[in-house]
């Protein structure tokens, strides 16, 4: 295998920012939550010992000293009996604080695990799950309470737990915008497809980044329920006397407001200190979290699936075939369709148009990795003997990372902030590949010297926010091929890369290629990255394929007006060749989904169409391998006519008013952009 150069722009970055994983202690530091986390753990430790240290006992009464302001015999003074109140307010203590915890753990023992299904299995789930919860939030909780208490009498920790089931609707609610939100960060979908199954994809990567909003949400919750107790046992649903608690000791300490007003301030300041450091935690750990998350995503009902108009014949040679493909906004206009395409084993496709063509969804689609509301909606997708469309959540679980793996334009996203690149990478070794931790380690060490990292043991030691953009994409292209797989989806490897480093991950995704048996889909906007990689493209436009064949073939002679205009727009100039007055462009814009024209979807914009290209016509055969959609293309050809760049000075002209057909021009070839 050739070991490569490492990118130009360094491989460990000098200002390692911090990673969300750590950020709690960080959040503690603010004095305000130094104070509140102090006194929190001394009225928490104070109560679960007070059994153990308390000067007297809670019914010990002194009445020679009833009401008595704060002594050395009694540090808080003494309530109406004459009993400790030191001694009583801590003993109090336990009820609340360990209650409310139960209200915490029920309300997000229930909530957060049905947020994180929601979350995981779409709209459909996530919409009875939601109503299930706006049932529970449209119960009168306080009646509700008192109704159970009238049942089962006062058994606080019964009733704080009863308190969590309904509270945890809310939560779940939280939860649900968190958790979507999280879910597509593109190291959740990377670990996706590297194969993790769902319990592990939420417990390792979608519970620490919710870690400090479930945090915060929890802090305000204990906060909450400190108060409801409280309340409750000032409404005499408390324990029964001469047992204390906070809440009655308060409505006692309010009969002798006036006479003895220093008996409110013991109880009462150390149920408002607990209550305003529950809420200054969460506010701290708030501080943190915003900014951390995305807004809630939109969802919506899936569309039935249609049967495909005409499905193309099978390729026996190919290793991955995509016939009439097509793929929908749930109750929503189609993003792609009737895309077909074969990668062969061991070439690379290329997906190439402008943004917005749906070279992305396609991609996706391979792993069954489309967004929420989105999916197939007909055509097939056939590998290894099998159509992945209609394949379950399972089925494709077991596929990903082992039989298609996917990199991402955005390596640093792609790779999970929180743990070491030797954790990302030995994990799916391990689980690929059946090895053992050291085993793992090694591989992942040939790995990463596969592409092209020389000192892998410093790189295996560090964290993806401490290595440059290239070695990221790096370490993502090591990671995708920790399964073996056969066919590798890179959705724009090198979009997010500096010059420089683009060539070096182009020239090692070449080298992958040529030293192993992989096929490669990959999606550009770059005909500089087709040409210099690709051995088929797809020319894409407004969600469909308009050209196909071989890149010689499509880059040389470019049948469809749009590759042709996508060709004559393109600045790369080869040596030798004089740079033109003027590159081409493409007037106006691709049209939305849901908006493409009848007929040729480009006709608004192309310098050739006339009126037989906006009605509809069949998909018509040209180059050796490859297909067309255009009326006019073997005229064109015939008449050796090409996109041309305007003239110079002439007015631009306005989206969706087509220019006047032009003269034969040449266009740069495959050669050139070589
Ligand atoms: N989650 C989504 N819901 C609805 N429409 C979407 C969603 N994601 C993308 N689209 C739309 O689908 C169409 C195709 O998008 P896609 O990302 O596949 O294009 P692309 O050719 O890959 O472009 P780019 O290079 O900008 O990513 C676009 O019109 C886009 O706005």
């Amino acid at each position: 295998m050739t070991a490569l150069p490492l990118d130009a722009a360094g491989e460990i970055s000098p200002d390692p920012s911090p990673r969300p994983g750590r950020r709690l202690p960080e959040a503690l530091r603010r004095p305000g939550a130094l104070l509140a986390t102090g006194w929190l753990l001394f009225v928490v430790v104070a109560s679960l010992t007070a059994p153990l240290w308390r000067p007297y006992g809670v019914a010990e009464q002194d009445l020679a000293s009833r009401l008595a302001l704060p002594s050395a015999d009694h540090w808080l003074g003494t309530d109406p009996l004459g009993r400790d109140l030191l001694s009583r307010i801590f003993t109090a203590g336990t009820e609340p604080l360990l209650s409310s915890a139960v209200t915490v753990l029920v309300a997000f023992g229930i909530g957060l695990p049905l947020a994180l299904i929601a979350a995981e299995r779409g709209p459909r789930v996530e919409r009875v799950i939601s109503r299930v919860t706006e049932v529970f939030l449209a119960l009168p909780s306080t009646i509700l309470l008192l109704a159970v208490i009238g049942v089962i009498g006062v058994r606080t920790f019964i009733i704080m737990a009863i308190l969590g089931v309904l509270i945890s609707a809310a939560v779940y609610r939280v939860m649900l915008g968190v958790a979507q939100s999280v879910r597509t960060r593109l190291y959740v979908d990377a670990a996706r497809v590297n194969g993790l199954g769902s319990l592990r994809v939420n417990v390792v990567h979608v519970l620490p980044s919710m870690a400090t909003v479930i945090a915060v949400q929890a802090a305000q919750l204990y906060g909450i329920g400190l108060l409801i107790v409280a309340g409750l046992a000032f409404l005499g649903f408390g324990p029964a006397e001469p047992d204390p608690s906070w809440g009655f000791m308060i409505q006692d300490a309010s009969s002798y407001v006036f006479t003895a007003p220093w008996l409110m301030v013991p109880t009462g300041l150390v149920l408002a200190l607990t209550v305003i450091a529950a809420n200054e935690l969460a506010d701290a750990l708030a501080g943190k979290a915003s900014g951390e998350t995305a807004p809630v995503r939109r969802t919506r009902r899936p569309a039935a699936r249609t049967a495909p108009v005409e499905t193309a014949a099978a390729d026996p040679a190919a290793v991955l075939e995509v016939a009439d493909l097509t793929v929908a906004v749930d109750d929503g206009p189609e993003l792609v369709t009737g895309v077909s395409f074969a990668l062969q084993p061991g070439r690379v496709l290329g997906l190439v148009g402008e943004s917005g063509c749906g070279k992305t969804m396609t991609a996706r689609s391979l792993l069954g990795l489309l967004p929420d509301g989105v999916s197939v909606t007909g055509g097939s997708i056939r590998f290894a003997g099998r159509d992945l469309v209609g394949l379950s959540e399972r089925e494709l679980v077991a596929l990903r990372g082992r039989e298609i793996a996917m990199i991402s334009q955005e390596p640093m996203v792609a790779l999970d902030p929180m743990f070491s690149v030797a954790y990302q990478l030995t994990g799916p070794i391990r689980r690929f590949r059946g090895v053992g931790r050291r085993e793992a380690r090694t591989i992942a060490a040939q790995l990463l010297r596969q592409v092209g990292i020389v000192d892998g043991e410093r790189v295996l030691k560090s964290y993806p926010h401490q290595l440059s953009g290239g070695m990221a994409q790096r370490v993502a292209i090591a990671l995708a091929l920790t399964g073996e797989p056969r066919v590798l989806v890179a959705d724009e490897p090198t979009t997010a890369l500096d010059v420089t480093v683009q060539a070096e991950i182009l020239t090692l995704l070449r080298a992958l290629v040529r030293d192993t048996d992989l096929s490669v889909v990959i999606v550009s906007h770059d005909l500089g990255v087709v040409a210099d990689l690709c051995d088929d493209v797809a020319v894409m436009y407004a969600g469909t394929v308009v050209e196909s064949g071989t890149a010689a073939a499509v880059l040389d002679e470019p049948a469809h007006p749009y590759a042709q205009a996508l060709l004559a727009a393109n600045p790369h100039v080869p040596d030798g060749v004089p740079v033109p007055v003027r590159l081409a462009s493409i007037p106006g814009t691709v049209p939305p989904p849901g908006s493409w024209p009848t007929g040729c979807r480009f006709a608004t914009r192309c310098q050739f169409a006339q009126d037989q290209c906006r009605s509809p016509f069949p998909v018509l055969p040209a180059h050796a391998t490859g297909s067309v959609l255009c009326v006019r293309a073997e005229e064109l050809a015939r008449e050796h006519l090409s996109w041309a760049a305007e003239p110079v000075g002439a007015p631009p002209e306005a989206a969706g008013s087509p220019p006047e057909p032009a003269g034969a021009t040449s266009v740069p070839t495959a050669g050139a952009l070589r």
